[in-house]
């Protein structure tokens, strides 16, 4: 049996549920305790507040969890980058009030920065030799400059509109943040086939999730053209229609070529273009 830590609440919460579902992890749906058994794989979901994620895995209490980058870093425990699941992306920056004029780095020396990631900041104030007061405070950081707590502030940033709100701007940005698969160090052989397991069905998913399945009709003697214009995994299946002249031609798309590949079938003659999402794909 694997464990894993997830949010019991909060941002990643949503996301890191649709993952486990989209991957068939079935969760008995009973009230939200804080550790619950899967009924259809050899997995057990525990829920915590994000902070305590990292070092639950760390310590091999939890075997793997998801948990922002940001709060990963922060925390700097012993534990590893699995992968990276592309959701929950955020940054991390500094931020003053928008009113007054931003000189570069060196503006924050002397001055008092609120933040709840005491470890990264200081990390990078050391790295731009800036001397700065830090204070921790754990959330709504933003309100601080604003109530004389602060001169600034470090925090997560996404669209900004919490910073507008509370008449701040972005002066720098310190890193990047997306949501992590981690995983401890020293697992068992038979905690490694499951986590494998969960890996192959995880990419299933991802796979399949830029890719459509297209099929259309396509007059015979323009077939070659049309087979010729279509990227598809192996060729494209290719089958007759009832009606004289006409085959039907299924194929996987790419999304991010797909309207270019479609207004070519259309000009060759192509009718009747299906296109459906495909759940899930394995190469
Ligand atoms: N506005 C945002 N946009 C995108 N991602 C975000 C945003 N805010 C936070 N995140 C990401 O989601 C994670 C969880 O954020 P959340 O606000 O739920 O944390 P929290 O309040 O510390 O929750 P907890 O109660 O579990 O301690 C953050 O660590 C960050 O990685
Ligand atoms: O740039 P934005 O899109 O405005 O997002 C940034 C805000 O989002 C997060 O807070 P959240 O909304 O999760 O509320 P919280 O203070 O309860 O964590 C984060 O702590 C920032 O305050
Ligand atoms: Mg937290």
């Amino acid at each position: 049996m694997l464990r894993i830590a997830v949010q019991a609440k909060g941002r990643l919460y949503d996301e890191t549920m649709s993952f486990l579902e989209e991957a068939d992890i079935k969760l008995s749906a009973t009230k939200r305790t804080l550790l619950v058994q899967s009924s259809n794989f050899p997995i057990e979901v525990l829920f915590l507040r994000d902070d305590d994620i990292p070092q639950t895995v760390a310590t091999g209490v939890a075997d793997i969890g998801i948990v922002g980058e940001n709060e990963f870093v922060e925390r700097a425990e012993d534990a590893e980058i699995v992968k990276r699941l592309g959701f929950s992306k955020c940054r991390l920056s500094l931020a003053m009030p928008k009113d007054i004029e931003y000189t570069g780095v060196q503006w924050f020396e002397g001055k008092k920065i609120a933040t709840s990631y005491p470890g990264i900041l200081s990390r990078y104030l050391k790295e731009q030799q800036v001397k700065a007061e830090i204070h921790v405070i754990t959330g709504s950081v933003e309100v601080s400059p604003g109530i004389g707590l602060a001169d600034a502030i470090f925090d997560i940033v996404s669209s900004g509109s919490t910073l507008v709100s509370n008449r701040l701007k972005e002066v720098e940005v310190v890193m990047k943040s997306e949501a992590l698969l981690i995983g401890n160090k020293n697992l068992s052989d038979e905690k490694k086939e499951i986590l494998k397991e969960l890996l192959f069905r995880m990419d299933a998913v991802k796979t399949a999730e830029d890719k459509k399945y297209v099929l259309m009709n396509a007059p015979k003697d323009k077939l070659d053209e049309i087979v010729a214009v279509l990227p598809g995994m192996k060729s494209p299946t290719v089958m007759p229609l009832a009606q004289e002249g006409w085959c039907s031609v299924h194929t996987v798309l790419d999304e991010k070529c797909f309207w270019e590949i479609i207004g070519k079938l259309k000009a060759l003659g192509a009718e009747g273009i299906l296109v459906l999402p495909i759940e899930k794909m394995i190469i």
